[in-house]
């Protein structure tokens, strides 16, 4: 279970501080109530952190506990492999959970094996329905000390419809570089105001400036604290999740809706080249976050709660950028919670809405405008299905065709329909990048 170098790998994680004590035994608790939580569903990681046995540690011990949990989670088919090889019968899930936990700490965070080993002990010990397996935690535990994990496949920790789906779809050596990319945590890439320097900020952030000049940076901790947070000179931004307002190509002044945008990243692109935005997104806790985010960078926008379909307002724009909620299995190096949270049924349930909120987008298109679409998602039905089958519901419409060195997308990247699908197996040597499907329409007449 080696790592496999893939651009910039983020500093260690910080330990719990008192091994002694019961202060690391509450952060790896906490790290397998987060574990579950993500197992269980959509947002269930989020909701998890409000939990009485996270919310209650120290900062330090709760950012642990979560980087164990998403290390958990981003390998979890491998940890499952190394266990079933030394379990004969299955433990209940809370015993599996503890060595989970531990095997995260060992296997990717490299916590030493004596801290991660003792407190999966004291774990088992602690709670009645797992005292009785303490000596098998202890035996399994040691015995992968002793003698390795053995090896594991990258794409164990895929399930396997999803799997099965990216194969056909992407085929064999492209869902091998997914597999892969889903182990990874990735770094954290930074979209720039107009006017700041690339290379002062990669310098203040010991980052790098990839192409079209976003700032990749492994620094972790809180973000407020970081050189240029406060004064807003940049935003938190995927350097993939950059490209759809690129390609957009806003200008000063021009009428622009920005059809689902909160938390904002793309609507503070457009803002900055000078359109006039309106933002609408259904979510008024989310379109918090977005006017936070223009406050804290100066930027305007003129931000309205509905449901995009629904807007009653007469105005006709420039362009309209539609970043539809789908699937979001592209983001699964950020959230590789997506990658359980996801259902098969998920998929036809959100190409409805997004059919719907495409023809809404589009009859907000002043003839001679623009059109871009856009999802997180590697599947066909969110991005190519559903382009195939706009263009043929709307004849006013045609694909203006993305030149990726223009717009920050590998080359590879390019469809033949001139549409971008972006995977996050691109770019791998630079540390990759979210996977998105990406199309600009022009409305030709
Ligand atoms: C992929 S996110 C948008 C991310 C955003 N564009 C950005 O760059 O930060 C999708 C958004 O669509 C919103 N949404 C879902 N259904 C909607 C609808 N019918 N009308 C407007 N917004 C909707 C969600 O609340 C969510 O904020």
């Amino acid at each position: 279970m080696a790592d496999k170098s893939r651009g910039p790998r983020p500093p260690k994680v910080e330990q719990p501080r008192d091994e002694a004590a019961d202060i690391g035994v509450e952060a790896r608790l906490a790290a397998g109530v987060l574990l579950n939580a993500a197992l269980e569903g959509r947002g269930g990681l989020d909701a998890a952190l409000s939990f009485r046995e996270v919310a209650a540690l120290p900062g330090p011990d709760r950012a642990f506990a979560r980087a164990v949990a998403m290390a958990a989670l981003r390998r979890l088919g491998e940890i499952d492999q190394i266990l079933d090889r030394r379990l004969q019968k299955g433990p209940p899930l809370s015993v599996r959970t503890i060595l989970r936990i531990a095997l995260a700490q060992t296997l990717v965070l490299e916590t030493p094996a004596f801290a991660a080993v003792s407190t999966a002990v004291k774990l088992a010990e602690r709670d009645p329905k797992t005292r009785p397996y303490k000596n098998l935690v202890n035996a399994v535990l040691r015995g992968i000390e002793r003698e390795g994990p053995g090896l594991t496949t990258a794409e164990s920790n895929l399930p396997d419809w999803l799997a099965a789906r990216w194969r056909a779809t992407y085929g064999e050596p492209a869902l091998t570089g997914l597999a892969l990319a889903a182990r990874e945590e990735p770094a954290t890439d930074l979209s720039l105001k107009p006017g700041v320097d690339p290379a002062s900020v990669a310098d203040l952030l010991e980052g790098e400036v990839m192409p079209a000049g976003t700032v990749r940076t492994s620094r972790r901790g809180d973000l407020a604290g970081w050189p240029g947070f406060d004064d807003g000179s940049w935003w938190v931004q995927d350097a993939a999740a950059a490209v759809p307002a690129r390609l957009l190509a806003p200008k000063a002044g021009e009428a622009i809706v920005d059809f689902c945008a909160a938390p904002g990243g793309k609507t503070l692109q457009l803002a900055a080249a000078g359109a006039s935005v309106v933002a609408l997104d259904r979510s008024a806790t989310r379109l918090k976050r977005l006017e936070a985010n223009l406050a804290r960078t100066a930027l305007e926008a003129e931000v309205v709660v509905t449901p995009a379909e629904e807007w009653d307002d007469p105005r006709g724009f420039d362009a309209v950028l539609l970043d539809a909620p789908c699937t979001a299995t592209g983001t699964f190096r950020r959230n590789p919670e997506v990658l359980r949270a996801t259902k098969p049924a998920d998929v036809a349930k959100l190409a409805d809405v997004q059919h719907r909120l495409l023809d809404a987008a589009a009859e907000r298109v002043k003839p001679g405008g623009r059109l871009v679409y856009c999802v997180c998602s590697l599947e066909r039905e969110e991005g190519e299905t559903q382009m195939i089958a706009f263009l043929r519901r709307n004849p006013a419409f045609r694909t203006a065709p993305a030149v990726p060195a223009e717009v920050g997308a590998p080359d590879e990247a390019l469809t033949p329909e001139g549409w971008l699908r972006i995977l996050p197996s691109m770019w791998a040597e630079k540390g990759g990048l979210d996977g998105f499907f990406i199309a600009r329409l022009d409305r030709v007449s």
